[in-house]
């Protein structure tokens, strides 16, 4: 079975936790404990396929054992980068997070990493009080090869579900998963790897 690595990365308080708990139990609830980093698993089968998924939520406080960007770049197939459509400041650090991404896998076939980047302006029902228009937004994503979308975690259920979903099947066919399968004596550790990046709370949903 694919084990399938996705990290929500972005700014303080943009919605990471949201948009996953909407995807994992179709449910958004008002405020998450966001005081340590999680890895949330889900065993799911796209186009016919088991996958093992393994949802990744930094933790924006500091707190002990951190893993940083660079190793939680390293670790994922696939990144989800969000940002709040309100909040202009965690724009310019959503498109930081991609520029970074970039360069850290310029390595990379093109066509291997242009799908497993998406650019997320979470919150779109606060749009009476937009800062960031959603044409800058597209900008960005096009520039730097990533699909683009606008959702809000409160208000749409089936969208968010649909950019997961569509996250995970890129990622399954992507570089570093592919890598993985044909290496399968490397998965032990990879595993052991994982633990050291990000201490040992998983949790499964
Ligand atoms: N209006 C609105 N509020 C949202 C939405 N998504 C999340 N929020 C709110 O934004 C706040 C932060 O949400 P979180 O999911 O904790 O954000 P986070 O990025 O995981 O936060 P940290 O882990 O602290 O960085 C909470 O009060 C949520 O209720 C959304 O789509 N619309």
């Amino acid at each position: 079975m694919n084990d399938i690595k996705v990290a929500v990365l972005g700014g303080e308080g943009v919605g990471k936790s949201a948009l996953i708990v909407r995807f994992l139990t179709r449910r958004f609830i008002g405020e998450y404990a966001s005081s340590s980093e999680c890895i949330y698993r889900k065993r799911m089968s796209v186009d016919g396929r088991q996958l093992n998924l393994e949802l990744y939520d930094p933790c924006s406080q500091p707190c002990e054992g951190k893993s940083t960007l660079n190793e939680q770049i390293h670790w994922a197939d696939g990144f989800v980068v969000v940002y709040d459509i309100s909040d202009r400041s965690s724009f310019l650090a959503a498109t930081a997070i991609v520029h970074l991404i970039r360069e850290l896998n310029l390595g990379v076939a093109k066509r291997d990493s242009d799908s497993v980047v998406f650019l997320v302006g979470n919150k779109q029902d606060l749009c009476h009080m937009r800062e960031v228009d959603r044409e800058e937004g597209q900008r960005v994503a096009s520039d730097s090869r990533c699909q683009f979308y606008e959702l809000s975690a409160a208000e749409h259920c089936q969208e968010v579900a649909l950019m997961f979903t569509k996250m995970v099947r890129n990622a399954s066919l992507g570089g570093k998963a592919k890598e993985r399968r044909r290496r399968p004596s490397g998965s032990k550790s990879m595993a052991k790897l994982i633990n050291n990046v990000f201490g040992k709370r998983r949790k499964s949903v």
